[in-house]
């Protein structure tokens, strides 16, 4: 145990990440590899596995040459991913037979609403935690299947396998040997009954969704197979979706403690506890984890464009040449900014689940500059946040006192101060803002026995607590504004309304 490290692979939207993390729960390094995304229609998003997988294996290999260190001292691999993204693979040869189909992908939001109108509303939300929308991997799948010449055949002779991110690294880890994924990863499929912890038969026949192409799911912490470099073999831990391996990275432990990840989007995670909890307004209910043979569950409110609005300012509006400059832009610019930005480039997730909405700029005036649009633009993140923490204080009776924060657009301390000044609450950013990394090697740690969960609550460092600063009625106006923003947005895209 002397020399003991663990390397945990983090396989995001944009780009695939590998750390290696020492036994005191310090980063040592970080490799990072971007990839391609594809947007072969307005609506539609995909990755090609191939490129997931050999940038992930890249970084992975690129980390152990950088830091020299010795594969032997590595004593697990703790795998997080982007969650809902579907893969679609023939058992025989390992070759996808589609692109990946990305979370943010609306393609299938015409057969939602042909759920929504069989009925399935309840079912699905009382089984499964989630709301009907093309979000999740089920209605991903059954598109595979019905537009993929072949494959309703070949899933029904078992000849394909399906899974989301951690599935597909760890099939390929093994050489094909391992095909699995955890509790938290098969809860954002629609198609996992999270009260019962096994695949829902009624969902699999109404979206005609063989079994034999599930994987086996295992608690977060478990062992789910060995990859082996230079020779050893090294178990594979822990396996979370990122958001919720940030909510463990952020020592959200206990019931009622709460983070939010700003990243490509934004996801805002509440721990409920040993029993899940349903919400009244819009919100999902998810498995947190599993871990010592306990499932601990979270609610949990998804913004589908967060850090992406930013990316959008970047490539595709050219105000700005990187995201980082977008704080002293906003910080330069002073007084009120009458502009609103609603960045539903991808639809409205919680509280709002419109798949029709589209994003729109509102309080343009004769001055107006890209400087109103950028700062605009970060606000946009700070009001979708409070959207959604009024609705989980809303379903758990009780007000948070501070918001943990992580992920990449967390670094914007522009942002921050105006989120805590918006929510009136604090917001508290740790000194490591990579906690989905760290969530994913703590729970490899405590699997092969480095860490106890003791240690990941002592493990926390803060670099900043942003106290807000404006008065209520600031705070009013503005939330006011962007109610009236969002509500002109909704159903744009809807030729039936
Ligand atoms: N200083 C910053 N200010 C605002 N946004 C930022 C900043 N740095 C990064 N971002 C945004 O954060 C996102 C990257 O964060 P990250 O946590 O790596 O995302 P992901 O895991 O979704 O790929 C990008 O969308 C980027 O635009
Ligand atoms: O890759 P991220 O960090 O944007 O996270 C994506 C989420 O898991 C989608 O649900």
């Amino acid at each position: 145990m002397e020399n003991s490290y663990i390397i945990s692979l983090d396989q995001g939207t944009t780009s695939s990440r590998a750390l290696l993390v020492d036994k005191n729960g310090q980063i040592i390094q970080i490799e990072q590899e971007e990839f391609e995304q594809i947007y072969p229609k307005s609506g539609w998003v995909e990755h090609n596995p191939k490129q997931i997988l050999e940038s992930q294996l890249r970084v992975c290999h690129k980390l152990i040459e950088s830091t020299k260190v010795d594969v032997k001292n590595i004593s697990a691999i703790g795998i997080t991913n982007q969650r809902e993204t579907t893969i679609v693979w023939d058992a025989d040869t390992g070759e996808p037979i589609y692109n990946a189909i990305v979370w943010q992908d609306k393609r299938t939001s015409e057969y939602c609403e042909v759920l929504k109108e069989k009925g399935f509303t309840k079912y699905i939300r009382e089984n499964t935690g989630l709301v009907v929308d093309s979000y999740f991997s089920g209605t991903k799948i059954k598109w595979i299947l019905d537009n993929v010449e072949g494959s309703k055949e070949k899933a029904q002779q078992g000849k394909l396998r399906f899974g989301t991110v951690d599935s597909w690294l760890i099939w390929n880890l093994t050489n094909g040997e391992q095909h699995v994924t955890d509790y938290t990863n098969a809860s954002r499929t629609l198609l996992y009954n999270i009260n019962t912890l096994s695949w829902d038969a009624k969902l699999l026949e109404e979206l005609q969704i063989p079994r034999n192409m599930l994987p086996e799911v295992k608690p977060s912490s478990s062992i789910f197979g060995e990859y082996e470099i230079k020779g050893v073999k090294i178990p594979i831990a822990s396996v979370l979706g990122d958001q919720q391996a940030a909510l463990f990275g952020q020592a959200c432990l206990k019931k009622g403690e709460a983070k939010n990840t700003y990243g490509t989007g934004c996801f805002l995670l509440m721990n409920t506890g040993k029993k899940p909890q349903y919400s009244n307004n819009g919100l999902l209910t998810t498995i947190a984890w599993g871990l010592e043979g306990k499932v601990t569950y979270a609610l949990e409110g998804s913004i589908f464009i967060a850090g992406a609005a930013v990316q959008w300012l970047r490539d595709e509006m050219r105000l700005i040449e990187s995201a980082k400059e977008t704080q002293q832009i906003a910080e330069d610019l002073e007084g009120e900014n009458p502009v609103y930005v609603v960045p539903a480039f991808a639809g409205l997730g919680a509280p709002y689940w419109d798949m029709y909405s589209k994003g729109a700029i509102f309080g343009l005036t004769r001055d107006t500059g890209s400087r109103h649009i950028i700062k605009a633009t970060l606000d946009s993140l700070a009001y979708q946040t409070r959207d959604i923490l009024d609705a989980m204080q809303a379903d758990a009776g009780f007000n948070l006192k501070r918001l943990k924060v992580d992920g990449g657009a967390a670094a914007n301390n522009y942002l921050m101060q105006f989120q805590s000044n918006l929510l009136n609450k604090e917001v508290v950013r740790p000194k490591s803002i990579e906690s989905t990394a760290l969530g994913a090697a703590y729970m490899a740690g405590i699997t092969v026995g480095i860490w106890t969960q003791e240690d990941v609550l002592e493990s926390k460092n803060v670099d900043q607590v942003f106290e807000p600063t404006f008065t209520k009625k600031q705070r009013k106006k503005m939330y006011k504004g962007w109610k009236k923003a969002v509500k002109r947005t909704m159903n744009w895209d809807n030729n039936k309304k």
